[in-house]
């Protein structure tokens, strides 16, 4: 039996029309030029005719369970992360552009899910990507960590803010370090990117920063954050090796933890504990 008759076979089983199929999205292709392809069943949507899906009976009839796209996402290997996180981007950007926002007619999605037409007027809508800068900002010894309130309990984070309108990559960091802890970035470099999917699309931009020399005095924006302060490279490089909230809480000796390895603000730290990009500062 084909995959397309297994996966009817399926749905018909949860009354589900095929015709759901067209509403798939391509994610990827495995290294034997497979395409795959994510579609979202509507289970989380009360308005949906999909809802009548039982989760129950679809974890039954395929062996697996449901859970949390967040804890999914730190639980899967790199690759399938990465297609999960594809997949749940591409899939409510769909969901979100259902009309066309100058004529308020239907959208149509192409065949592989990679855009958007309006047929009335012919606009073409791409799925969208929003820019975020993560900056780990150090003083040369010490590297600065946040924490805000939505964060789990503990965990501390680089510094993030989005890209406004008209800025480069370089005024972002400079304005969300300025606004967010009161500091004036002195050197800055590129480290790596990573797509994340919350709260929307992002694209994440990771960079290690340098505060000037004698200026580390924090001006913590409460608004925004609901703490920020220096850890050294010992402190750090402890957490990390132990990095499990559950851990820490048994040895009692770790106050902080940080994100999971899946998440770049991990591999941005990591990299400043394990090769200092830059010489300590004088004070
Ligand atoms: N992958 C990682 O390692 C990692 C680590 C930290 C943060 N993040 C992500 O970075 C994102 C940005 O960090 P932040 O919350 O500190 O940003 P931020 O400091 O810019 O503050 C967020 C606020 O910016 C405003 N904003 C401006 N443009 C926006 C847009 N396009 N979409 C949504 N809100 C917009 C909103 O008012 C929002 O409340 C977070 O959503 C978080 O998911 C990822
Ligand atoms: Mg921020």
């Amino acid at each position: 039996m084909s995959l397309r008759h297994e996966l009817e076979r399926l749905l018909s089983k949860f009354g589900q029309d095929s015709q759901i199929l067209e509403d798939s999205v391509l994610i990827g292709c495995s290294e034997e030029q497979e395409a795959w392809f994510a579609l979202d069943l509507g289970l989380n949507s009360s308005s949906s005719i999909n809802a009548s899906l039982q989760k129950a009976e679809i974890e039954t009839a395929l062996q697996g369970s449901f859970i949390k796209l967040t804890k999914a996402l730190f639980e899967l290997n790199v690759k399938d992360a990465s297609l999960l996180s594809t997949a749940q981007a591409l899939l409510r950007w769909h969901d979100a552009h259902q009309f066309c926002s100058r004529s308020g007619q239907p959208t149509k999605k192409n065949v592989s899910g990679s855009k958007r037409v309006c047929p009335s007027n012919n606009i073409i809508y791409y799925p969208q990507v929003a820019p975020v800068v993560i900056t780990l900002v150090s003083d040369g010894t010490r590297c600065l960590l946040v924490r805000q309130s939505s964060f789990p309990k503990g965990m501390y984070s680089a510094l993030a803010g989005f890209c406004d309108i008209g800025e480069s990559l370089e005024e972002t960091v400079r304005r969300e370090i300025a606004e967010e802890v009161g500091l004036e970035v002195d050197r800055l470099h590129y480290s790596a990117s990573q797509h994340w999917p919350f709260p929307n699309s992002t694209l994440m931009i990771a960079c290690h920063a340098t505060v000037k020399p004698g200026q580390t005095e924090l001006q913590v924006n409460l608004r925004e954050l609901e703490a920020a302060a220096w850890f050294s490279r010992d402190e750090v490089a402890t957490v990390l090796r132990r990095n499990n909230p559950s851990n820490q809480q048994q040895s009692g000796a770790v106050p902080f933890w940080l994100p999971p390895k899946l998440a770049i603000a991990h591999q941005l730290i990591k990299e400043w504990v394990e090769k200092p990009t830059c010489s300590p500062l004088p004070a």
